[in-house]
């Protein structure tokens, strides 16, 4: 791989804003305005100059129409200058890690010096639409020159026209919700619902312990989402009272009455935002600006979305490894994205399945069973949030910063998304 300092991507640090549950103290913030304050809140941190910035990419997965390009927006308003340009990027949940890969590509290409990479989500405030037929309607009546002519708009008019059309979280191909699908990849892996519940409880505690112990607070940086409103320091969604009893009478979200997800064993809808910096070795050393991680390697992959819509981890994780010349051993630090305590169940349980490995994922890899002391020690999606365009990059800082915490060398990093896609990224720390 690339070992020319002009061209080798390294991971500078990242930050977050709170993740809160939607509808909660940042129900009145565009996704813009979490988007804004993440990339602020990072050329705070970093210190590094604005006008340094080449590129901006912001990775969002529900857009809102006034901010269709809202890494631009959410550039300048951070104070980026307007010369440097700013595109944002839909991948589903890995949409910032996408960010991340392409800031990582455009330094690999000599192209860029320093990217930063976010990603942001709101889904306090998503998008709902008026049916298609009073759509067109509204859009015929643009045209209309007298109001006269504005009586056609009822001609024809049902009164389920006025029906609104809400955003689900479903794939379009199967229309499958993710909880529906998780539900069917728990059941095909064999993932109880205990099993589930422990993990769920399992990523509270962690996520709990790690801002307990003060680890968060280099890394999320404190808002006020308005004037006067105070000022938000935490993630809102880590819970001290899930007992296995607690959740064991929680009935099922999706699938009903038999299904195994459950409220607290899902992420639970979130708006945050996230930053990070990416910049070539050689522009760090010139800039002061220590790196935390080389950014080794990425790949994506996809797979069938009506049988194993997420299971990509499974499938990256291997794949980024084998062509690292890595083994599972060799990485001390795992950062999976948590959409689903079943789903992640059912990745690590692929993993270490010796049929799945060789003839699913066709790779020379042996079947492994995950280090759990190595994975998601910090919290994962299920107990911080998963704002959906945000999370790659969350899971990248933190994946980052735990190499040094742990004197660790290598961090993989995965995640699954809609579409039946999957990401990982290879780090290795950088202590020059
Ligand atoms: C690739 C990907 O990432 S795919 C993933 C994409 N993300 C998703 O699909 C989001 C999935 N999550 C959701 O849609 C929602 O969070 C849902 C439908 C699962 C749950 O939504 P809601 O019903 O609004 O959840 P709510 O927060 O009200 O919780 C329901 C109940 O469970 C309880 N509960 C939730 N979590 C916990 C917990 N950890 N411990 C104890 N109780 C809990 C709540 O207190 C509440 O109890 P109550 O009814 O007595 O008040």
């Amino acid at each position: 791989m690339q070992t020319d300092p002009a061209t080798t991507p390294v991971f500078i640090d990242g930050v977050r804003t709170p993740f809160l549950k939607s509808g909660s103290d940042f129900k009145k913030m565009l996704a813009y305005d979490l988007a804004r304050v993440a990339i602020s809140g990072l050329l705070g941190k970093t210190g590094i100059s604005p006008e340094a910035v080449d590129h901006t990419i912001v990775g969002t997965v529900i857009q809102e129409v006034r901010t269709a390009n809202i890494a631009r927006e959410a550039a300048l308003a951070a104070g980026i200058p307007d010369s440097k340009p700013a595109h944002t990027v839909t991948m589903a949940c890995i949409s910032s890690n996408l960010a991340l890969a392409q800031a990582a590509d455009a330094i690999r290409l000599g192209r860029a010096s320093a990217v930063i990479a976010g990603g942001t989500e709101t889904m306090s405030d998503v998008p709902i639409r008026v049916s298609r037929r009073l759509r067109a309607k509204l859009l015929e009546a643009q045209k209309y020159k007298s109001p006269l002519e504005f009586l056609k708009i009822l001609k024809g008019f049902k009164f389920a026209d006025l029906k609104p059309e809400l955003p689900a979280i479903a794939e379009f191909s199967t229309n499958d919700t993710m909880g529906a699908s998780c539900d069917k990849l728990a059941a095909m892996f064999g993932i109880s619902r205990e099993d589930q519940d422990a993990f769920a409880i399992s990523s509270h505690k962690r996520a709990a312990a790690a801002w307990e112990s003060g680890y968060y607070n280099d890394e999320v940086i404190a808002m006020q989402p308005q004037p006067g409103r105070e000022v938000v320091h935490h993630d809102n969604g880590i819970r001290g009272d899930s007992s296995p009893d607690k959740l064991a009478k929680l009935r099922p979200a999706f699938v009903k009455p038999y299904g195994t997800v459950t409220a607290a064993n899902a992420s639970f809808l979130t708006d945050g935002a996230s930053a990070g910096l990416v910049m070539s070795l050689n522009k760090a050393r010139a800039s002061g600006l220590k790196p935390m991680a080389i950014i080794k390697d990425y790949i994506f992959v996809s797979q069938d979305p009506r049988h194993e819509l997420l299971l990509g981890p499974a499938y990256a994780t291997p794949r980024i490894l084998e062509r690292n010349g890595l083994k599972p051993d060799d990485i001390g630090v795992y950062e999976f994205h948590e959409a689903f305590a079943g789903q992640i169940l059912a990745n690590l349980k692929a993993l270490s399945t010796e049929s799945f490995m060789k003839d699913k994922v066709k790779t020379s890899i042996k079947p492994f069973d995950m280090p759990m002391d190595r994975f998601n020690l910090k919290g994962g999606s299920l107990s911080i949030g998963h704002p959906f365009g945000a999370t790659g990059v969350r899971l990248v800082t933190t994946a980052a910063r735990r190499l040094h915490e742990e004197n660790a060398r290598y961090a993989l990093i995965a995640a699954c998304a809609a579409g039946g896609q999957g990401h990982a990224m290879l780090l290795e720390r950088f202590d020059g």
